[in-house]
């Protein structure tokens, strides 16, 4: 069993991903240890966050050394509980679907898309990068055999909210939301809305408002 996670604030979880992956790197190429700068650069959040970020991690960067590698990618593992293998189903193996599957998500986490769903009779019974599809009729009975408690949604938004609604009946406590639906559940279970059409918007504004100035880059 992983060890009860240390609480740390939501927009610091947010980020632990990102540090997790760039101090995994530096671990394989045999660096003990990496400055704020350094990461501030690798990971493009700014040297004072993540300082505050990795006080909570009981990480206090010395001076002149930086922070220990190990240390932290320990920290990590324990707290995104890289340790343990989270099983994920995937709703709806269309375009964006399939690509998750083919991906899927092993290489730098802990996660692993087990299992997809679909009511096209074409691809049901079919396996996408290794991951059986089946049946929507199926839905219920498969992931609470398999203990499943996190999916991934990328169904046409019309029928985003039934497939929530029997997500929620199969006892689904988080769900990754890629459609442009917005969803209704009970508040004991997490929704992340991902839309990829809002980041686009928001990373032009920022282009266009906050240049990076040749300043900045001192
Ligand atoms: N393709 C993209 O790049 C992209 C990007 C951002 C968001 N999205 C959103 O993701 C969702 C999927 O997009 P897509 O391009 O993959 O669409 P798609 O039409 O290629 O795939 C949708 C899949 O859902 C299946 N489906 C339909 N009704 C279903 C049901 N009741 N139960 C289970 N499966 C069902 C279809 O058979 C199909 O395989 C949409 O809501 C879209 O707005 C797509």
């Amino acid at each position: 069993m992983a060890q009860e996670p240390v609480k740390i604030p939501q927009a610091t979880a947010r980020r632990l991903p990102l540090y997790y992956r760039f101090l995994n790197n530096l671990h394989s190429q045999g660096k003990q240890r990496v400055s704020s700068a350094e990461l501030s650069e690798a990971v493009k959040v700014d040297s004072a966050t993540i300082r505050r970020d990795f006080s909570y991690f009981g990480a206090l960067g010395k001076k002149g050394y930086g922070y220990n590698v190990n240390y932290l990618l320990g920290f990590f593992r324990k707290t995104l509980d890289q340790d343990e293998l989270t099983k994920v189903a995937l709703i709806g193996v269309g375009n964006l679907g399939t690509a998750f599957l083919n991906y899927n998500f092993l290489k730098n986490n802990n996660t692993k898309i087990e299992i997809g769903f679909d009511v096209d009779e074409s691809k049901v019974g079919t396996t996408i990068g290794d991951v059986p599809i089946y049946h929507m009729d199926e839905l219920q009975e498969k992931l609470v055999e398999q203990g499943i408690t996190v999916a991934i949604l990328t169904v046409p938004a019309p029928v985003a909210q039934p497939i929530t609604d029997s997500l929620v009946e199969a006892n689904i406590k988080g769900l990754l939301n890629f459609t442009p639906a917005r969803l209704n559940v009970p508040k004991t279970i997490r929704v992340h809305h991902i839309d990829l059409a809002v980041e686009l918007q928001s990373f032009v504004y920022f282009l266009k408002h906050y240049p990076i100035t040749e300043k900045e880059l001192i």
